[in-house]
């Protein structure tokens, strides 16, 4: 009899959905029994605010350790915690089809938001776009998983999350209402899950392909170039967003100044299997429109002024 496939996974209520996602997926599709193996990283026990850590990816560290070393199979990372630098131990063997990608603003009733509302988000793409499209509002910095940031709400008047997050968790009510991708551009990846194995490991890669979602690959590989044109890491103020229409891959990119006193915006359109030139397209544009400037300030920034904001639990 085959072993069942070890897929390796931090403890977060998200993640763990996440993976059982993952695991009934590629059961279904392939046959192949699945089992999950939880661990800890770094990130999960640390209360310090996400842009201290000065390096993207401190979630998904460990788990790639322990996949690399071979204690596991596979491991599911959100897309969008991805460094976009790639580890040449492991490859992404599937991305599994796409979940709303769209940012949610969370308030007490679903009501709009009060002239000077506060807004708690601890992205500085949120705190950017929210603050150049509506000046008067105040942006609260704010981390620590889903459940503890919606815990903020009555207290704040909103906060944003991710439609993902909050639909996998089965939290979408009343109170969420999704941002058009065109008014808040979302998280490059934002929504889409990323299947590691070993780069070696043939088997289990094929395996995996039974989950694989090409156009879902195709968005979130011309997002996730724009970010790595840009030599930007997920912490930046960089959105990306990437659709098919009328048959073309349509890739929006973005880059702000954290305080939303500039928003640099570039299209490209053209085939869909040409996803990552369109995504350097988009951030070649943006480079010349000065975007290598807006980041390193805001990069400045964020070391001059590391948010210190009490948390309990892990990001999401
Ligand atoms: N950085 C936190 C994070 N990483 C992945 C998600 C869930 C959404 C997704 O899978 O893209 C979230 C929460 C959020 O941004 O609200």
């Amino acid at each position: 009899m085959t072993e069942p496939l070890r897929l390796g996974t931090r403890r977060s209520t998200l993640a763990v959905i996440q993976a059982r996602l993952v695991a009934d997926a590629v059961t279904r599709a392939s046959g192949r029994a699945v089992e999950l193996v939880p661990m800890s990283s770094a990130g999960d026990e640390s209360a310090a605010p996400i842009a201290s850590f000065g390096s993207v990816g401190v979630f998904v560290a460990a788990l790639r350790e322990a996949l690399a070393r071979g204690d596991v199979d596979l491991v599911v990372h959100s897309y969008k915690d991805l460094p976009t630098e790639p580890d040449p131990r492991l490859r992404v063997a599937a991305v599994p089809i796409r979940a709303d990608e769209r940012d949610a603003l969370v308030t007490r009733d679903g009501a709009s938001l009060p002239e000077g509302a506060r807004v708690g988000t601890g992205s500085p793409r949120r705190a950017a776009q929210l603050l150049a499209a509506r000046p008067g509002i105040e942006v609260v910095p704010l981390r620590g998983n889903v459940d503890s940031r919606l815990g903020r709400v009555g207290e704040l008047d909103a906060v944003v999350l991710a439609m993902a997050g909050l639909t996998r968790m089965g939290l979408v009510d009343h109170r969420v209402t999704p941002l058009p991708v065109d008014e808040l551009v979302p998280a490059p990846a934002q929504g889409a899950l990323a299947v590691e194995c070993r780069v070696d490991d043939a088997p289990t890669h094929t395996v995996l392909a039974a989950v694989e979602h090409e156009p879902s690959r195709r968005a979130v590989t011309a997002e996730r170039a724009v970010l790595a044109e840009l030599n930007a890491g997920c912490t930046a103020p960089v959105g990306a967003h990437a659709a098919l229409v009328a048959g073309e891959l349509r890739v929006t990119g973005l880059a702000a100044a954290e305080d939303g006193s500039a928003v640099l915006r570039a299209t490209e359109c053209g085939p869909p299997d040409s996803a990552a030139a369109l995504g350097r397209a988009v951030a070649t544009r943006l480079r010349a429109d000065g975007a290598a400037d807006l980041l390193a300030a805001a990069a400045v920034a964020d070391i001059a002024d590391p948010r210190g904001v009490p948390v309990t639990g892990g990001s999401a």
